[in-house]
């Protein structure tokens, strides 16, 4: 349910800046609440009204960054006022999607942020000129999805668990990832929504139990997708679920336009993997010891730009539904081919930490060896402690085979080009290692 609701003072048809990130909640509820009048009817004024959620979208702002007022002068010259539901809005990805939606859709009337767990940091979100909605909810609860979705135009669905270490049960996995996208479905056809855009993974596709490589492959690469971790079978799960549901008839009469976007290994502010590698080589002196081939390349793709072309998509979809409905996109931008390993190092590298070896300093067989002793420690102490280490046979097997994607499927289909470049991408997110900025925590 929502727990919150605040609408900011500045006009919505006014520009935005860098507002979202100003703070101070300081004013009196009352004051706030006729503001929140006033500036609701000024926008209704100027903007003509909110629309119903099975109504038209009008696309039209394929918006750069630097146009968002001018964007959302059009936008509010003929759009209807859009809301926004962001399931999973707090986590790593979300977060960015969360803002991202906040600087760059100008049609944006609420953004309702639905996660298990609130962040503090939605709290300085309130204060900008969208109305942000922090929704304390659980996806495996179809009451609570349906709360959350009914007069929401767009969902974007990236509430997941995601765990590779063996820290969550298969059970728990299923529940969340495939039965919680469910409900996202079934709520979206209740409540008549539209338009989804669902999280799905690369693991959908690969790598597989047979350690096959995909080498730049894109979204039509033939590959033998099979899987025997309950992560990325969960996530094909509920992938498929997700794409089978495109074109249904939801509340009103209309159809459902799905999409699902695969993004290769995320990193940037707020990938706490990156973070556990960091505290780990600072741990052992200031080194890290090369466990895989510098040769395998492994596909990474910057947060940033996943959350770009999630807000994309999800203006897109109306207009292009045609060609976008019940599609697969892969996330890429411009994060160069390198190992596990040696991509980390371009962060790492310059936060002081070195890579040991340009060869992997134990064996393949000894690194095998290793991941069993530590499934089997891990199995003989889950009566008494979680051990959840880095390394089990699957994450050694993901980082020991390649697997690269190479596509423009989503530029062709929706024009998305990266927002930001390898360069900012790499920036950013030394910044936020070092502790020196970044949105995430
Ligand atoms: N991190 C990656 O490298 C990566 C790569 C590809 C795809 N993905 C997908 O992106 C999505 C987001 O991943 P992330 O890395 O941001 O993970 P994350 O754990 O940081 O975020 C997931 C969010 O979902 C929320 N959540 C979990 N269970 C929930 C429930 N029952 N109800 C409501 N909210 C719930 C969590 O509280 C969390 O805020 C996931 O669907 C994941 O499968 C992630
Ligand atoms: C040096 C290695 C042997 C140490 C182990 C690294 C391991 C923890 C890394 C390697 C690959 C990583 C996964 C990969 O980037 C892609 C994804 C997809 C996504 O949907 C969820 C995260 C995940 C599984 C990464 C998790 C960490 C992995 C396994």
């Amino acid at each position: 349910m929502p727990v919150d609701c605040q609408v900011a003072t500045r006009g919505r048809c006014g520009s935005r800046g860098g507002g979202q990130r100003a703070r101070g909640l300081g004013w009196a509820p009352f004051l706030e609440r006729a503001r929140r009048e006033e500036k609701r009817a000024e926008g209704r004024r100027r903007c003509g009204g909110p629309a119903s959620p099975g109504g038209s979208l009008s696309s039209g702002q394929r918006g750069r960054p630097g146009t968002v007022a001018a964007a959302r002068m059009a936008a509010c010259a003929e759009a209807p006022e859009l809301v926004y539901l962001v399931t999973g809005g707090c986590g790593f990805l979300g977060e960015h999607v969360v803002r991202m939606l906040l600087e760059q859709e100008p049609r944006l009337r609420e953004l309702r942020v639905f996660d298990l767990r609130l962040s503090p940091w939605l709290e300085e979100l309130k204060t900008g000129p969208v109305q942000v909605t922090a929704i304390q909810g659980d996806v495996t609860q179809a009451h609570e999805v349906a709360a959350a979705v009914s007069g929401a135009h767009v969902v974007i669905h990236t509430a997941g668990v995601v765990d590779v270490f063996g820290r969550v049960s298969p059970e728990t996995i299923y529940k969340v990832n495939v039965q919680g996208t469910q409900n996202v479905i079934e709520a979206c056809v209740q409540m008549g929504t539209r338009f989804l855009v669902h999280t799905s993974s690369m693991e959908v596709v690969g790598p597989n139990i047979k350690g096959q490589p995909f080498h730049r492959g894109d979204e039509d690469t033939p590959y033998e997708a099979v899987h025997k971790h309950p992560y990325p079978q969960s996530k094909a799960q509920a992938e498929r679920l997700v794409l089978e549901a495109n074109g249904r008839e939801v509340r009103g009469g209309l159809t459902l336009v799905t999409c699902a976007l695969r993004p290769t290994g995320i990193y940037g502010e707020g990938h706490q993997i990156m973070r556990d590698f960091y505290r780990q080589g600072l741990r052992l002196g200031g080194r890290l010891f090369r466990a895989v081939p510098a040769s395998v390349e492994h596909g990474r793709v910057y947060v940033g730009n996943v959350a770009w072309m999630h807000v994309l998509v999800a203006r897109e979809l109306e207009q292009r539904a045609a060609l976008m409905g019940g599609q697969v996109y892969f996330c890429y931008d411009q994060s160069p081919y390198k190992s596990y390993e040696d991509f980390n190092m371009e962060f790492l590298g310059p936060c002081g930490l070195r890579l040991v070896g340009t060869r992997p300093l134990l064996p393949h067989w000894l690194l095998v060896l290793l991941t069993a002793l530590n499934t089997l420690l891990q199995w003989l102490l889950r009566p008494l402690v979680l051990y959840a280490p880095l390394l089990n046979p699957y994450t050694l097997a993901m980082a020991n085979t390649t697997f690269t994607v190479s596509t423009n499927k989503a530029q062709r289909h929706f024009g998305y080009k990266p927002l930001f470049s390898w360069e900012v991408s790499r920036a950013r997110t030394i910044l936020w290692l070092q502790g020196k900025e970044g949105s995430a925590q």
